[in-house]
């Protein structure tokens, strides 16, 4: 039987202020353990949207409804034991421990005067295990580092216990193994304990690899929510990203980031087909990083103002009309970008 959606909204919304409509949402559902991600360029209106699903923001046209009833009919205390949310920017908690600013993750449930009960503390044990916050707990929080702080901020949201967590940007100033980290935490929290994880980020690839659902944040009415695969599949992404000048392998789901300036058409390609694994992986990335540079490969020789040949030893020979003596060879990508960058100055 499918589940009732968590959140969701019967006709379509407009986000925005007072001063400025910012965008048009198509009707959506979001299942409760779901894991989403919202990519979409600045000023897009990524923040103004998640201000809008925690109550903060009113919309400007339409309602959300959270677990069926309207989100301006929660009060302040049953809308905190519904979302939580994880913010990148520096929290002002003084010189409270970790364990304090955990245990603030509580406060929907406290009375006034924030007393913890015997609920409360075995909540926040259970979250400091699940999370391996043992080491972390008796620190300052001013004294833990950028990755260790959102893992404290990530368990608060835990201890607040909410059916939604919201994160913005959280991978923001981590680290690539602390990124991976964070994002297969993510994952176990929404595949064992059934939330619901709706986090923005500027990495498109990383979103790519984790998320059930894709929320594309484009501004106006060029907003589409969806499954990564219906998004994929229907060409939807391609589209988007090729016009914000970067191209997307649908087949490898990773994106090459074309730059603003018109760059050479290469052709680049190996000398012989048997070569060791080696020189094949060198020549796949130094392919990568052409592309990434902006160089538009091209699959004939013709079509092509300059030919790369790769051989077998890894070395590779740049020929052009456009130098003097013809060509000329190189051994590293180093060498190979300063002569294309030479090349791009010649004409
Ligand atoms: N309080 C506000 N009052 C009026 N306009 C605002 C307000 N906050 C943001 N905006 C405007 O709303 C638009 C969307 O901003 P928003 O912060 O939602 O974008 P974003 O997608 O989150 O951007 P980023 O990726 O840079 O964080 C922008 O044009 C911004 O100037």
């Amino acid at each position: 039987m499918e589940s009732k959606p968590l959140l969701k909204t019967e006709t379509s919304i407009k986000t925005g202020y007072p001063s400025q409509e910012v965008g048009t949402f198509l009707p959506f559902e979001i299942p409760q353990g779901a894991f989403i991600c919202m990519i979409g360029p600045n000023g897009a209106g990524k923040s103004t949207l998640l201000r809008s699903i925690t109550g903060v923001q009113p919309l400007l046209e339409g309602k959300i409804l959270l677990n069926q009833a309207p989100l301006h009919t929660y009060t302040p205390k049953k809308l905190a034991q519904s979302i939580s949310m994880v913010l990148t920017d520096a929290v002002a908690v003084g010189n409270m421990k970790a364990l304090e600013v955990l245990a603030m993750g509580r406060y929907p449930y406290t009375s006034w005067w924030g007393t913890l009960k015997e609920k409360d503390h075995q909540v926040i044990d259970k979250v400091v295990e699940q999370l391996h916050l043992s080491d972390l707990i008796h620190k300052p929080f001013y004294a833990l580092s950028d990755g260790q702080r959102q893992k404290v901020m990530l368990g608060r949201a835990l201890v607040q216990d909410t059916p939604l967590i919201i994160l913005d940007e959280p991978t923001a100033h981590l680290d690539m193994l602390n990124r991976i980290e964070l994002v297969r935490l993510l994952r176990k929290v929404v595949k064992e304990y059934n939330k619901t994880v709706l986090l923005t980020t500027h990495e498109l690839e990383l979103a790519l690899q984790s998320a059930d659902y894709l929320w594309l944040v484009a501004g106006g009415e060029q907003n589409h929510f969806g499954q990564v695969e219906e998004l994929v599949g229907s060409g939807l992404l391609e589209r988007y990203f090729t016009s914000e000048g970067v191209c997307f392998d649908r087949l490898n789901g990773t994106f090459h980031f074309v730059s603003g300036a018109e760059r050479r058409k290469l052709f680049f390609a190996l000398t012989e087909k048997e070569c060791t694994p080696a020189v094949k992986l060198k020549y796949t990335w130094i392919g990568r990083m052409l592309s990434r540079e902006g160089f538009q490969l091209v699959n004939s020789a013709e079509k092509a103002e300059v030919q790369i040949l790769f051989n077998i030893f890894g070395e590779m020979e740049v020929s052009t009309t456009l130098l003097s003596e013809g060509s000329k060879r190189v051994s590293s990508s180093g060498e190979l970008l300063q002569l294309l960058s030479t090349i791009d100055k010649m004409s």
